[in-house]
C-alpha cells in the first residue's frame, strides 16, 4: 500500500482545488479526469481529479482522505481537461464551477446507484439512444451543395468553415453528407452537431436517425430527464455515440473520437449562455476544433459579424449556397406596408389581411411573426394615467388575457388583473400595444373559419407541447400560425407561402449596437420560412410583407433585396470606426445591490484599482433595466484591441476585485452580447 496526493477540482467559488490523500497499492493510483467523492467542509461531494502527485503544501494534520474514487468510470481524456481549463481561464471562472456542472448530475451524487445502471445498460447495447430505422433515400446534391460537402467531409487537420446558404439552401444535407463521408473514413469518428434551440433538434433527430439506422444518436439538451441525460452523455464519452446532436450545453461534452463539429445557425444569441459561466459554445466550438486539428462548419444564412470578418480575412474558409435546394423553390419576394399610409386595424393592416385571405382561399399556410408575448406589453388607466408597472422590476406588467393574470417577465410577478384602477378608482383600464395573444384573437374575429394556431413560450409551456404543435403545422392542420422568434429559425414549413412581420420598428432604435444586426438576421430567419417547397405549375413567388413606419429604413432596404453581403460589409464598416467588437474584444462587469449607489460606487472602485496601457475601463452606469426583482444594477465595461492584453489584465483584476471583499455582488462576462 502507498499514499498518493490527488488535486481535485470541485464546484466551489474561489479557489477549487483542493488536495487529498488516496491509499493504494503501488501501481493502481487513479488518473488525473477521474471521479472521486470527498468531504468538503461539512459535506460530502464528487469533485474532479486533476492531477495525481506525491507531493502537497498541505500539512499532514490537515489533510483529508478521499472517499472513494469512481473507478467504473473511464477517466476524462487531457484534451477534455484542457477544454475545461481552457473555459475556465478565458471566462475566469475557477476550474471547478467550469468542469462540474457540464458532467450529468447523476454523475455527481454520492451513490454510484445511477452511474452502475446506465453503465450495464450501455453494455447491453440495448440504449435508448441507438437508432434502428431503416435508411432513406440520399437526394442528389446540387453542384455547389456538393462542392461543399465534399470540401468539409474531406477536409484534413483544423479546418474552420463558414457555410454561408441563403435559407432553404439545403444547409442540412450538406451536413448529412459530409458526416457521411467522415464516418465512412474512420469506424470510431464522432460528430457534434449543435442547434440553437431545444424546438430544432427533433426535425434534425429525425432526419439523422433516417439517413444513419443502427447508428447511436444521442442528444443533449435541457429537457432530458436526469436518466436520459446520463445515459447519453455515457453513450457520447464511452465512444458509442457516433453522433451527438444537442444545444449550447453540449460543447461541454466528453467526446472521445470527435473528428467534426457543425454549428447550425452559427449566427444565433441562444450559443451564449446568459448566466453563470457565460461561455459562448460556439467560441468554445471553435477553439475545441483547432484543439484536436479537426473541420469545424458554421452554418448559417446570416452570419455573425464575428464569423463574417473572419471570412473575409481568409481565416475561415467561406463556402457558398446562393439558391434554394428545391427545384423552383425560390427566395420569398419582400415588401414593405407603410403603415403610415396602410393604418392597421387590430394590428393588420389592410393590405396583410387580404394576402392572408388570398392564402386562405388557396389553402396554403400564413405565419404571423411578432415578437412580443402576452396580450398586451400593458394596461393603462385613461383616466389618471396609471400603468401597469412591476413593483420590484424597471419593466411593465404584461397582460395575459387567457390566464386574467398581469405578469412581469422578469421576475415572475402574478397578479390578478386589476378590476378598477388602483390609484383613482376607474373601472375603464385599456390594454396598451399588441402582443401574440391579442393578434391571435383578432385574427379569430377576422377569419372564424381558419385553423389558427399561437406558438410561443406561453403555449409551449407543457412538456412535449411544442413538438405536438410544430408537427400539426407540417401536417397541414393550421391555416395560419402566429409565434414568437420560437417560429422564425430552422423550420422547414412546406406549406408556408406569405411571412407577415409585425411591428418590427422597435428594434430600430436600440440602444444596443448589436440590434441591427440581430434585426436583420431574425427578418431574413423568419423570411426564410416561406416559399420552401416547388411552386405549383403557375403558381406565384410566395411573400413577406412586413408592416413598418420606417418603410426608407436601409436596414429594410437591404432585407428585401436580400441582400445580407452588403448589409454585413456596411455594419462592419461602421464597427470599424466606431471601434466596436469584432474590432475591439470587450468584457463587461456587472454588480447587483439593494441600491444603486451601491452598485455604482462598488464599480467605480473596481475602475479606480487598475490601470494598463492598452486598456480601456468605462465609467460605471446603471443598466438599462435598472431594478429586477428588487435589485438595482449596474455595469462598467473594459476594452482592448488586444484579446491577449484585455485576458492579462482580466486575470490581474479579479484577483484585486476578489480582495475587495465587497458585500456588492458582481459578476463578469467576457465577450458580452448585450450591452
Ligand atoms: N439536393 C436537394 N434536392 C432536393 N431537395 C433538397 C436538396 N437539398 C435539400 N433539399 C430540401 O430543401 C429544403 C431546405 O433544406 P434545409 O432545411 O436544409 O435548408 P437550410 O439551408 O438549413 O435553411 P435554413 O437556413 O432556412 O434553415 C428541405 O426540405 C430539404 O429536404
Ligand atoms: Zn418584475
Amino acid at each position: 500500500m502507498t499514499y498518493c496526493i490527488l488535486t481535485i477540482a470541485l464546484d466551489t467559488p474561489l479557489n477549487s482545488c483542493f488536495d487529498y490523500r488516496w491509499q493504494c497499492a503501488a501501481g493502481a493510483e487513479p488518473l488525473a479526469g477521474q471521479l472521486a467523492l470527498v468531504s468538503f467542509g461539512r459535506r460530502e461531494v464528487v469533485g474532479l481529479i486533476v492531477a495525481v502527485g506525491t507531493q502537497t503544501d498541505v500539512p499532514a494534520e490537515k489533510l483529508k482522505d478521499a472517499l472513494a474514487v469512481r473507478g467504473q468510470l473511464s477517466p476524462l481524456s487531457p484534451a477534455w481537461l484542457a477544454l475545461a481549463t481552457f473555459a475556465a481561464e478565458y471566462y475566469q471562472r475557477p476550474l471547478g464551477e467550469v468542469a462540474l456542472p457540464g458532467l450529468p448530475k447523476n454523475l455527481r451524487v454520492l451513490t454510484t446507484v445511477a452511474l452502475d445502471r446506465a453503465l450495464k445498460k450501455l453494455a447491453k447495447g440495448t440504449a435508448a439512444a441507438a437508432g434502428d430505422d431503416t435508411a432513406v433515400g440520399t437526394p442528389v446534391l446540387n453542384e455547389a451543395q456538393q462542392l461543399a460537402a465534399d470540401a468539409i467531409g474531406g477536409a484534413d487537420g483544423f479546418t474552420p468553415i463558414l457555410l454561408f446558404g441563403v435559407t432553404g439552401s439545403g444547409k442540412t444535407e450538406v451536413y448529412l453528407q459530409a458526416c457521411a463521408q467522415v464516418l465512412a473514413r474512420d469506424a470510431r469518428a464522432q460528430i457534434l452537431i449543435l442547434v440553437p434551440e431545444i424546438n430544432l433538434t427533433p426535425q434534425l433527430e429525425g432526419n439523422i436517425r433516417a439517413r444513419f439506422p443502427g447508428l447511436m444518436l444521442a442528444t443533449l439538451h435541457s429537457s432530458l430527464s436526469e436518466g436520459e441525460r446520463m445515459l447519453h452523455w455515457l453513450a457520447a464519452h464511452q465512444g458509442q455515440a457516433r453522433i451527438i446532436l444537442g444545444t449550447r450545453l453540449s460543447i461541454l461534452a466528453s467526446l472521445p473520437h470527435l473528428r467534426l463539429i457543425v454549428i447550425d445557425e452559427e449566427h444565433d444569441p441562444s450559443y451564449k449562455q446568459q448566466e453563470g459561466l457565460r461561455y459562448s459554445a460556439r467560441d468554445l466550438a471553435v477553439w475545441r476544433a483547432r484543439q484536436l486539428a479537426i473541420p469545424i462548419v458554421l452554418g448559417s444564412a446570416t452570419p455573425s459579424l464575428e464569423s463574417w470578418h473572419h471570412a473575409g480575412s481568409g481565416r475561415y474558409r467561406k463556402l457558398e449556397l446562393r439558391e434554394r435546394a428545391v427545384k423552383d423553390a425560390v427566395l420569398p419576394r419582400v415588401k414593405l406596408l407603410d403603415m403610415e399610409k396602410d393604418r392597421p386595424k387590430d394590428g393588420l393592416t389592410s393590405h396583410l389581411v387580404a394576402a392572408l385571405r388570398q392564402r386562405m382561399e388557396r389553402g396554403e399556410q400564413s405565419l404571423l411573426f411578432l415578437n412580443r408575448r402576452g396580450y398586451a406589453p400593458v394596461i393603462c388607466c385613461e383616466a389618471c394615467g396609471w400603468i401597469s408597472e412591476c413593483t420590484r422590476c424597471t419593466a411593465h406588467m404584461v397582460l395575459h388575457k387567457p390566464e386574467h393574470r398581469l405578469r412581469c417577465h422578469h421576475c415572475s410577478l402574478e397578479l390578478r388583473i386589476p378590476r378598477n384602477c388602483p390609484t383613482c378608482g376607474n373601472v375603464d383600464l385599456q390594454p396598451l400595444g399588441r402582443g401574440t395573444q391579442r393578434v391571435e384573437e383578432g385574427l379569430q374575429q377576422l377569419f372564424p373559419e381558419a385553423r389558427i394556431l399561437r406558438i410561443d413560450a406561453d403555449s409551449t409551456r407543457k412538456k412535449g407541447s411544442a413538438q405536438a404543435a410544430f408537427d400539426s403545422v407540417h401536417r397541414g392542420e393550421v391555416d395560419i400560425l402566429i409565434g414568437t422568434q420560437m417560429v422564425a429559425k430552422g423550420h422547414d414549413f412546406k406549406k408556408l407561402t406569405l411571412v407577415g412581420i409585425l411591428n418590427p420598428d422597435t428594434a430600430l432604435f436600440s440602444h444596443d449596437y448589436r440590434a441591427s444586426e440581430r434585426l436583420f438576421a431574425q427578418l431574413m430567419q423568419v423570411a426564410g420560412r416561406a416559399g420552401r417547397a416547388a411552386r405549383n405549375e403557375g403558381g406565384s413567388v410566395s411573400e413577406v410583407l412586413v408592416q413598418t413606419r420606417y418603410a426608407s429604413h436601409p436596414l429594410y432596404a437591404a432585407v428585401v433585396k436580400h441582400d445580407y453581403e452588403r448589409f454585413a460589409g456596411g455594419l462592419l464598416d461602421e464597427r470599424k470606426g466606431a471601434a466596436l467588437p469584432p474590432f475591439v474584444y470587450q468584457a463587461l462587469l456587472r454588480a447587483e445591490a439593494r441600491e444603486l449607489a451601491g452598485a455604482i460606487e462598488f464599480l467605480a472602485q473596481a475602475r479606480d484599482c487598475l490601470a494598463a496601457d492598452g486598456i480601456t475601463v468605462h465609467d460605471p452606469i446603471p443598466m438599462t433595466m435598472t431594478r429586477v426583482h428588487n435589485v438595482d444594477r449596474a455595469q462598467l465595461l473594459v476594452e482592448s484591441p488586444s484579446r491577449p492584453a484585455l485576458q492579462a489584465f482580466l486575470k490581474e483584476w479579479l484577483a484585486l476585485l476578489r480582495e475587495m471583499k465587497s458585500r456588492v455582488k458582481w459578476s463578469l462576462e467576457v465577450d458580452p452580447l448585450d450591452i
